[in-house]
């Protein structure tokens, strides 16, 4: 795979507090990374403005704020996240078909003809096993449910899901390689797991078949952050293209 294309595929975490902190992450990784994911936290903090940075430096937003509403609500808040100009943003697959299916609906009626964000549903995170799912009555085990959510969601018409690398090899067997499969949960031999649970390292989660692959703390919490993401670029690279 060339360098580009191996850049192309990770999408980095900017889990920062401050817009300047995202400011500088984006500053020293534009041109290194594909994407830069824009979460809960600073979204909450800073809105759409950190968006618009991203954008202003020429970079890409997957946008990771999980939506889990009613039908209507999560629709409508996809049709905004959608306006922004983000490249991906995703929702939760519990939230169920009727929920993924309004969103589509609502998407492809705004943007009919154009061009528009693709829409990801989280499976079970990254950050789940089956002792956090027996906690909430599910009784499945996290495998099939990941598998059972990635097809209820593709019936869906929802372009991917978010999974654990794990996950990956399933998921393509079941919904094909036209789906997205976007996987957290990555970790080079180097770093720490942190509090991942169902992990695997970048060419790992790349040769199962994973389109993209979203890393935060291997690189930030790197000593050389920018090595540290050449490093993961360098790993991608071994993958046959
Ligand atoms: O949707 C996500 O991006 C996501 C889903 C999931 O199942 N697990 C998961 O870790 N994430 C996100 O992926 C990022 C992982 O960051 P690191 O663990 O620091 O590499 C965090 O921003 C999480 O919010």
């Amino acid at each position: 795979m060339t360098r580009d294309e191996a850049r192309s595929r990770i999408l980095f975490a900017l889990d920062v507090e401050s817009f300047a902190d995202a400011k500088h992450w984006v500053s020293v990784l534009s041109g290194h990374v594909g994407m830069f994911k824009v979460g809960k936290q600073l979204f909450t903090s800073h809105g759409p403005d950190v968006v618009r940075m991203v954008d202003n430096f020429g970079g890409q937003v997957f946008l990771d704020l999980k939506y889990h509403d009613i039908p209507n609500t999560v629709a409508m808040a996809s049709v905004e996240a959608a306006r922004l100009g983000v490249k991906l943003f995703n929702l939760h697959a519990l939230g169920g078909y009727e929920m993924m299916a309004r969103t589509v609906e609502a998407l492809d009626k705004e943007f009919s003809g154009k061009e528009r964000a693709k829409v990801l549903a989280v499976t079970i995170l990254t950050s789940s096993n089956e002792e956090t799912l027996r906690q909430v009555g599910i009784e499945y085990p996290v495998r099939e449910m990941v598998v059972r959510l990635a097809q209820l969601a593709q019936k869906a018409g929802i372009d991917g899901v978010v999974a654990s690398p794990q996950e990956v090899e399933l998921i393509r067997a079941a919904c094909g390689n036209d789906f997205l499969v976007v996987t957290p949960g990555v970790r080079p031999a180097f770093a720490s797991t942190d509090d991942q649970k169902r992990i695997m390292t970048p060419a790992e989660a790349v040769r199962a078949g994973a389109d993209y692959l979203v890393i935060g703390r291997p690189i930030s919490a790197a000593a050389d952050p920018l090595k540290a993401a050449e490093a993961i670029v360098e790993e991608i690279m071994t993958v046959e293209a």
